[in-house]
């Protein structure tokens, strides 16, 4: 199976990510957690790592694609009983929330359910204009700048490609290894808005939307890999049905003709502890016989306490 590392703070040394290099076929960098100068300065230390090493690798930048996001937002550790949302980017004030997407605002109705930060938080909205909305909080918890927001039941249709996704875009075009990866696709028409922008670089589909489970092949036919990523998934749908969605998932295998790769806690307990759990490696095998052509490790390499062991652990683990 293929290995694609997920950088972060936990791997910015040159000498981490040139001992990744011996096991990985490729790396992710989220946009969604970088300042463009932030991806420039990744993207300069990997061009004069390859430089050095003689040979590039894949590097796939995860754009929001459809995923929404709050603007920028004082953390809380609850917020207040009534907010109002608006379309905008910032905030200073928590009964205010920016959510810089008009697109929400075009669909959204009086009762609708938004969930935040992951289903932290759920809200429920009371009032609609064309910019903004009220909102009474149903379950309460913390939340802070571009946290995930996300209509349930009634998902908002993709229809632009946001700014930033845009400035992403054209600064990765810049690198000859840029590939890159749309989140939250729902039925494969989010190839059309992209591909004209990504020009002829690689385009992932991110599955992590029980809705997308219906339109598999669509997304086949318009993207080049798919991944299935069940951190998001595992949220959307609930965990109670995750393990079904993925049997589901594996079931159409013989109908998908792309590479499809699984993401997301993938090695998670080596984000903690040097070793990871024997379900964890057992079920990893089981992807394999199951016929995925590879895995995105996610926190353990990004934020992890153990980046190189976890390099250490897949080097040799399917060869035994
Ligand atoms: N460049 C970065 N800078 C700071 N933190 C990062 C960076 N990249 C990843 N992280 C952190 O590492 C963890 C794993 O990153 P990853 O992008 O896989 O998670 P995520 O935000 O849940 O992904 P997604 O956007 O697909 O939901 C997250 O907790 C994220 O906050
Ligand atoms: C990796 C990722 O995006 C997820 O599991 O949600």
């Amino acid at each position: 199976m293929k290995r694609v590392f997920t950088l972060g703070p936990a791997s910015e040394s040159p000498k981490i990510i040139e001992y990744f290099c011996q096991t990985a076929d490729g790396f992710r960098l989220n946009v969604a957690h970088l300042s463009l100068e932030g991806l420039k300065t990744w993207l300069d230390r990997l061009s004069s790592i390859f430089y050095n090493q003689g040979k590039v690798w894949p590097v796939i930048l995860d754009l929001q694609g459809a995923k929404m996001r709050i603007g920028q937002y004082p953390s809380q550790a609850e917020i207040p009983a009534n907010v109002c949302l608006f379309f905008g980017e910032v905030s200073a004030s928590p009964d205010y929330l920016p959510v810089p997407h008009l697109d929400l605002f075009q669909v959204l109705q009086v009762g609708d359910i938004l969930s935040l930060n992951d289903d932290r938080l759920k809200i429920k909205v009371t009032e609609v204009g064309q910019r903004q909305a009220t909102a009474e909080v149903l379950v309460n918890g913390s939340l802070s700048a571009y946290k995930g927001i996300n209509r349930l039941d009634h998902p908002v249709p993709f229809t632009q490609v946001g700014q930033r996704d845009r400035a992403a875009i054209e600064l990765g075009l810049q690198y000859e290894y840029v590939q890159f990866a749309c989140s939250f696709v729902l039925d494969g028409t989010e190839a059309e808005h992209l591909r004209p922008l990504t020009q002829d670089r690689r385009l992932i589909a991110k599955i992590e939307r029980p809705e997308s489970m219906q339109f598999l092949q669509d997304i086949d036919g318009n993207f080049d890999d798919l991944w299935f990523c069940r951190g998001d998934l595992g949220t959307q749908a609930g965990l109670r049905v995750l393990g079904a969605l993925q049997a589901q998932f594996v079931a159409q295998f013989p109908q998908l003709s792309k590479p499809k790769f699984i993401a997301g806690q993938v090695l998670e307990y080596m984000t903690y502890f040097p070793q990871p759990t024997r379900s964890e490696v057992v079920h990893l095998y089981d992807l394999k016989i199951a016929g995925f052509d590879g895995m995105v490790l996610s926190d353990e390499t990004a934020i992890g306490q153990f980046p190189e062991k976890v390099a250490d652990f897949l080097q040799d683990f399917f060869t035994i």
